[in-house]
C-alpha cells in the first residue's frame, strides 16, 4: 500500500474559523439577506438554523435512506447502476473517480420517484411519500434562501433564482451518500493505484469518501446524520472541517449561481472524508437546478463596464453535458470563461477584468 508523506500542520488561527450561521427566524429581512450575501461571497457556504422544516420530515427520510443502505448489495444493485440516476458504489461519475461511499441519486419529480421506488424499497409508497415530502420541504427552503439572496444583491426580479428550481421542468436531483465506518474497510476492495487515503492539512491519514469538487447546480441543501466528514476549502486552500448538525442544514453555492451572479458569489469546493470508526456517515443532499433549456447568463445587474461578463452564456443542459466529461476535482466553469483581459489592460494589478477572477 502507498503511504502518503505527512504535510505540515496549518496555523491554528486559520483552522479556528467559524462556519457562518444564518438564523432564518430573524425578523429583520434586510439584515438577513445581507448576511446571506456576505456568507455566499466569502465562503459560498453557510449553515441555516430555525429553518422551519419539521423534524419528522427529516427523520422519516433518514430512516428510508438507512433502510436502503442496510440491504444486501445484490438488492441495492436493483436500483442501479447510477448512470446518472440509481445506486452507485465507489465509482463517481464517468471519468474514473472513486471514493469510499455508496450512494443513491434520484430525479426529484414525483413520477420518477414513484417509478424507481419499487426497486429501492420494500414499501414503495412509504418511500415515495417520505422522499416527496422531504424534497418539497428542502425546495421551499432553497427558494426562500434564493429570494433573500436576490433581495440582498438588489436584483430587480426577486424570484429570478428561485423560479429556476420551482419550474416543473427543473433538473433538480436528490442524493443519499453513505460512507462506511473504518471498521468496515476490510470489506471494501481497494487497489494500491486508487488508494483512498489522503494527508492534507494535518498528520492524520484520511480516507476520502467524496473527493474535492464544487457542485454544478444553483444551490445545494445538505443534511447529514451526526457523523462528521464534510470539509470546505477556503480561498487560501485550507480545508476546514464542518461539525455535523443533524437538526440543521448546510447550504452551498453551486457553479450555476456563480455564473448567474457573474462571479460575485463563489461556488464552494468541498469534500467528505470517511474516517468514522464505528458509525456510518449518511448525507441527504438536494441539488436545486434549472430546467435543461434555461440560460445561465450573468444577470444584467451583475454586469458593468468595470465588471464585464466573465462567462459565455450557456444553457444548463450544455453545462451539465460538459460537466459529465470532467473529473470530479476539475474547475468546470473555466470551460465557459471569457477572456476579457485585453492588451489595453497594461497594469495587471489595476485591471477590472481581473477583479472577479483572482479571488
Ligand atoms: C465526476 C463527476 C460526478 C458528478 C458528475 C461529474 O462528472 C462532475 C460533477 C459530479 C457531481 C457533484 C455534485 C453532485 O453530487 C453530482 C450528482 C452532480 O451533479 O455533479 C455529481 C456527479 C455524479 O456523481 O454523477
Ligand atoms: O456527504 C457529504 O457531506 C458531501 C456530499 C457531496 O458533496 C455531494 O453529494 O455532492
Ligand atoms: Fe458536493
Amino acid at each position: 500500500m502507498v503511504v502518503p508523506t505527512p504535510s505540515p500542520i496549518r496555523s491554528k488561527k486559520t483552522m479556528a474559523i467559524g462556519i457562518p450561521t444564518i438564523d432564518l427566524s430573524n425578523y429583520n429581512r434586510s439584515k438577513l439577506s445581507a448576511q446571506i450575501v456576505e456568507a455566499c461571497e466569502e465562503y459560498g457556504f453557510f449553515k441555516v438554523v430555525n429553518h422551519g422544516i419539521p423534524k419528522a420530515v427529516i427523520e422519516t427520510m433518514e430512516t428510508q435512506g438507512s433502510d436502503f443502505f442496510a440491504k444486501p448489495t445484490i438488492e441495492k444493485q436493483r436500483a442501479g447502476p447510477a448512470c446518472p440516476f440509481g445506486y452507485g458504489c465507489k465509482n463517481i461519475g464517468r471519468k474514473g473517480d472513486t471514493g469510499e461511499l455508496e450512494y443513491l441519486i434520484l430525479q426529484t419529480n414525483p413520477q420518477s420517484i414513484s417509478d424507481r421506488s419499487n426497486d429501492i424499497s420494500d414499501d414503495p409508497t412509504k418511500f415515495s411519500c417520505a422522499v416527496n415530502d422531504y424534497i418539497e420541504a428542502v425546495k421551499e427552503l432553497a427558494c426562500e434562501i434564493l429570494d433573500l439572496l436576490a433581495e440582498g444583491l438588489w436584483v430587480s426580479d426577486k424570484s429570478v433564482f428561485s423560479r429556476f428550481i420551482r419550474d416543473v421542468q427543473s433538473d433538480s436531483i436528490l442524493r443519499f451518500n453513505h460512507y462506511p465506518p473504518v471498521k468496515d474497510i476490510k470489506d471494501w476492495e481497494t487497489t494500491p493505484k486508487q488508494h483512498p487515503f489522503t494527508n492534507n492539512n494535518n498528520n492524520n491519514h484520511s480516507r476520502i469518501g467524496f473527493g474535492e469538487h464544487s457542485d454544478p447546480q444553483i444551490l445545494t441543501i445538505l443534511r447529514s446524520n451526526n457523523v462528521g466528514g464534510l470539509q470546505i476549502s477556503l480561498r487560501d486552500g485550507l480545508w476546514v472541517p464542518v461539525a455535523p448538525d443533524p437538526n440543521q442544514f448546510f447550504v452551498m453555492v453551486g457553479d450555476a449561481l456563480q455564473a448567474l451572479t457573474n462571479g460575485r458569489l463563489v461556488s464552494v469546493k468541498h469534500r467528505a472524508l470517511a474516517n468514522s470508526v464505528v458509525k456510518p456517515r449518511m448525507s441527504m443532499v438536494y441539488f436545486g437546478a434549472p430546467p435543461l433549456n434555461a440560460w445561465m447568463s450573468p444577470l444584467p445587474e451583475m454586469v458593468s463596464p468595470e465588471k464585464p461578463s466573465l462567462y459565455k452564456p450557456f444553457t444548463w443542459g450544455e453545462y451539465k453535458k460538459a460537466a459529465y466529461t470532467t473529473r470530479l476535482g476539475d474547475s468546470r466553469l473555466d470551460h465557459f470563461k471569457i477572456n476579457n483581459h485585453t492588451s489595453k489592460c497594461n497594469d495587471q494589478t489595476q485591471c477590472p477584468c481581473l477583479d472577479n477572477l483572482v479571488r
